[in-house]
This record gives structure tokens, C-alpha cells and sequence, in this order.
């Protein structure tokens, strides 16, 4: 085992340009990314159209390295031995409110550094960096759904994989208001990023989408780093002839069975926008079935079909991880649909956001005080406070599940009834 003391330096720093010198140092960084997740290693090109991506994103990378001896013949001190990647978008925490958000990704540790605390030495940094820098959410989506509560995360929102049987059995009910086209893929590389902001600002639960998305829903980069040149768009134009939607799909050839289309993207700013995208591909001929990994849990499809049954929904799972890290300023950004008062006993095993709060609602806007400790009608630990924080994971739930601790009977009803929103979180952007 290498460098047994656990001697290692971390680094923060921004993706360079090819034509700077701190260029390998970011090259280094995505490789040991890639290793990290198992993935190929890239050629050097795939490298720089990733790096580019990541400073059109304005991606923080942070790595670890190895600061005593390094093992003869194994990669250098040069290549981090764990990986940290951050970014900042808005979250839609309901009612059209865009919240500040630092996003989490890219974490990897070398199997042979494993479990020396490196995850929680780089996640305890820039979690108090982020608040120090004034942030009061931070986000992530988990790879595994055992590892981010220990550090305050908690589920916000979930999604699930649909089949829906496209044969003659699916009638859709909704009658069109505007139409879809067939286009170029390319032009999602300019359309793509209005569409998202549009649905991004009346869709609670929702993250600002990174440069990848363009460039995958248009087919210019796929799953695998290449171009795809299966991929195939549809655009909807809403009753202003304006596009307010868009499907980005491909399909999985002759010899799937039955005959199958995959969604890669779907984008619908419009209720309408997205009923009729389903009708488009619905009557895509030849297709039996369409097959869709990110689509909402409390999805209107079913209830907009004559047969709900043509969905076959399953993996359900969790998708949008939330950490409050500044429980006043986080409750101060809300609008509430029902006024009240709660008081908050919140315990951060990070120390970050514990206290007792008092949520005064009155009128929908929030106050939030320090109580002090006393008065408490609710005991909950940052990661339950950060899954009901958007309104998509109920506080009865959580109480009978014992993550939250009613201190006054009815008060995770009233907490339920607070924090709704206006429709369903559901979160299109994984990072
Ligand atoms: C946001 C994202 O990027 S999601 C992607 C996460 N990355 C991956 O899944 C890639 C493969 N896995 C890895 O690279 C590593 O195993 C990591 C990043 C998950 C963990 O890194 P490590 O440096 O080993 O973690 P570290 O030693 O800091 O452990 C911190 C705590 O998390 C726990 N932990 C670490 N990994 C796991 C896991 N996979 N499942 C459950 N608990 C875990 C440790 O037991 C430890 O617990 P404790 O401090 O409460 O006793």
C-alpha cells in the first residue's frame, strides 16, 4: 500500500486552456475522473473538448495528491489520487424562486487511497467554503445512496424509467394547441439552453443545466464522449409558433425487441408542450415502444392516456440531493403557500447549519429567527430539513419513518402544508 502516513496536499484550481501551463495538471484531473468511474481512457482530443466544456461551465476542479513517497513505477504525484469537481447553478426551490446552488460532482477516490477520510476531508472544505461564500444550498446526484447523508444531503427529488407501449393501445386524450417538426439535431446546440431555461423557471425541483446537455441532446456528443450520429430531434412550437419544447431520441435498431425508440432528452416548457411531444413520438411508425430513464415519478402521462397501463414505470429512485447550509438564509428564500409558524430544532453533523429556527410565515414570505433552543416543535437533522425543503418528500413520511422527531402533535402536517409547491419537484439535470 502506498503512501501508508495518508500525506496528501489538495488543490483547487480552474480548467486551463491548451496553450497554458498548468494544462496537464487539468488533463491529469479528468483522467483520474475517468479512472475513477471505470471509464475508458480517453484520447487526448476528448480530453480538450471535455476541458472546454468544463470552462464553459466555470467547473472548479479540486484534487488530492500524494505529498510523501510515491510507490516506484506507479503514477506520479502529478495525477490526483481523488477528484472533487464543483460548479454553480440556480435551483428552482418553487413559486419561480432561482436559488444560488453549489453543485457537487466528478468525486472519485483511488481504490488504493480509499477510505482514509479523503471524501470527507475534501466535502467538509468545500461545503464551509461554499457557505463562507455565502451560499445556502448545496446539490449533488449520488451514485450510490449510502454515502451523502452522513455529510447533511438528502433526497429532494426522485425519477424512474418508463416503457410506454406505443402500439395501437396508446390514444392520448389532449387535444393539440400547437405542433411538432422534425429538425436538424444541430439546432439544439443554440435552441437547447432558451428551452431548459424556460421549463428550469416553473419546475420546482430543477437545476441549471451545464454545457454537456446541449451538446448531447444535438447528437454532437454522446453517452460515450463521440459524436452520435443516431441521434434524431423534434421540436414543439407552442400557439405562438415559438419552440417551447423538444424531444432528442434515437433508435435502439432492428434487432431490439419490440422495435424501440429511446428518449435521450425531453424538454417541455408548456403542459401542452409535453403531452404532444408524446404524441409525436407515439406515432413514430415501425416503434412498438419508448423507453424513457429520466422521466417524473408523478408524471401526467398516465393520467392523459386512455390505457394508463401503456406505462410501465419502474427503478424509481433518487435523483436530486439537497444540503442546506444556511437554514435562515435557505427558509428566507421560500415563498410558502400557507402561513404559520414552526420552530426548527436542527442538528448538522458538520456543524454547518445546527440551531433552533423559528419559521414565521405570514403572507407567504418567511422570517426566521434563533430561538436559542427553546420551543422546538420539530427535531430533524439537516438531511431530513434538506428532502422536505422543496416540498417533494413528505414530512409525515419522514416522521413515521422516525427522521423526524414531532415535538407538537401536527406539526409535520403543518411543515407538509408549508412547504408544498406548485407542482411536482422533478429535476431533468444530472451532474
Ligand atoms: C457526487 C458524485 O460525484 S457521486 C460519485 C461518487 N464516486 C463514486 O462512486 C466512485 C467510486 N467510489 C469512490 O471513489 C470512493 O469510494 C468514494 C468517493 C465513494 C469514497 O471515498 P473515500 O475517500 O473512501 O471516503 P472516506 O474515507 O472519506 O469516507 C467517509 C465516510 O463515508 C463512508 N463511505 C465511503 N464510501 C462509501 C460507500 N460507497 N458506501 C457507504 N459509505 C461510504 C466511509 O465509511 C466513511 O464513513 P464515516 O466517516 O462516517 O465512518
Amino acid at each position: 500500500m502506498s503512501n501508508p502516513r495518508g500525506d496528501y496536499e489538495i488543490r483547487r484550481f480552474e480548467p486551463a486552456a491548451k496553450d497554458d501551463p498548468a494544462y496537464p495538471g487539468s488533463v491529469a484531473w479528468k483522467r483520474a475522473v475517468d479512472f475513477g468511474f471505470h471509464d475508458a481512457r480517453r484520447t487526448d482530443e476528448r480530453v480538450d473538448k471535455g476541458l472546454e466544456m468544463d470552462r464553459a461551465d466555470r467547473r472548479v476542479m479540486t484534487g488530492a495528491y500524494q505529498a510523501g513517497p510515491v510507490a516506484g513505477h506507479s503514477l506520479g504525484a502529478d495525477i490526483p489520487v481523488a477528484t472533487f469537481g464543483t460548479m454553480t447553478r440556480t435551483l428552482n426551490i418553487g413559486f419561480g424562486r432561482l436559488l444560488d446552488t453549489r453543485l457537487v460532482t466528478n468525486v472519485t477516490v483511488r481504490t488504493s487511497h480509499r477510505r482514509r477520510g479523503l471524501l470527507r476531508r475534501m466535502m467538509g472544505g468545500e461545503l464551509a467554503l461554499a457557505r463562507q461564500e455565502g451560499l445556502a444550498m448545496a446539490a449533488l446526484t449520488a451514485s450510490e445512496a449510502s454515502i451523502y447523508g452522513r455529510f447533511g444531503y438528502g433526497v429532494a427529488t426522485s425519477e424512474q424509467s418508463v416503457k410506454v407501449d406505443t402500439t395501437a393501445r396508446f390514444v392520448l386524450k389532449h387535444i393539440p394547441v400547437g405542433s411538432v417538426e422534425v429538425a436538424d439535431p444541430k439546432v439544439l446546440l443554440e435552441l437547447a439552453p432558451e428551452v431548459f431555461d424556460r421549463l428550469h423557471r416553473v419546475t420546482p425541483g430543477s437545476i441549471g443545466r451545464h454545457e454537456f446537455y446541449r451538446q448531447l441532446a444535438s447528437g454532437s456528443v454522446g453517452r460515450d464522449g463521440d459524436e452520435d450520429l443516431k441521434v434524431k430531434v423534434a421540436l414543439h412550437y407552442g400557439p405562438d409558433g415559438g419552440v417551447d419544447g423538444y424531444v432528442s431520441y434515437k433508435f435502439r435498431g432492428w434487432s431490439s425487441t419490440p422495435y424501440t425508440m429511446e428518449v435521450i432528452d425531453l424538454v417541455a416548457a408548456t403542459r401542452a408542450a409535453y403531452l404532444e411531444l408524446w404524441q409525436y413520438l407515439g406515432a413514430i411508425d415501425l416503434v412498438e415502444r419508448v423507453t424513457w430513464a429520466e422521466a417524473p415519478v408523478d408524471d401526467p402521462l398516465p393520467w392523459a392516456l386512455e390505457d394508463p397501463r401503456c406505462v410501465d414505470a419502474s427503478e424509481a429512485r433518487d435523483m436530486l440531493w439537497l444540503r442546506v447550509l444556511d437554514v435562515r438564509k435557505a427558509l428566507e428564500a421560500r415563498h410558502y403557500p400557507a402561513d404559520g409558524r414552526l420552530v426548527l430544532n436542527v442538528a448538522d453533523p458538520l456543524g454547518l447549519a445546527d440551531g433552533t429556527f423559528a419559521l414565521d410565515v405570514s403572507g407567504g414570505a418567511a422570517v426566521v429567527t434563533d430561538t436559542g433552543g427553546a420551543g422546538a416543535d420539530l427535531e430533524l437533522d439537516v438531511s431530513a430539513l434538506s428532502s422536505i425543503y422543496l416540498g417533494g418528500v413528505h414530512p409525515v413520511t419522514l416522521a413515521s419513518s422516525g427522521r423526524i422527531e414531532e415535538q407538537t402533535p401536527g406539526a409535520a402536517f403543518a411543515a407538509a402544508r408549508m412547504f408544498a409547491v406548485e407542482r411536482p419537484p422533478h429535476c431533468l439535470t444530472h451532474f
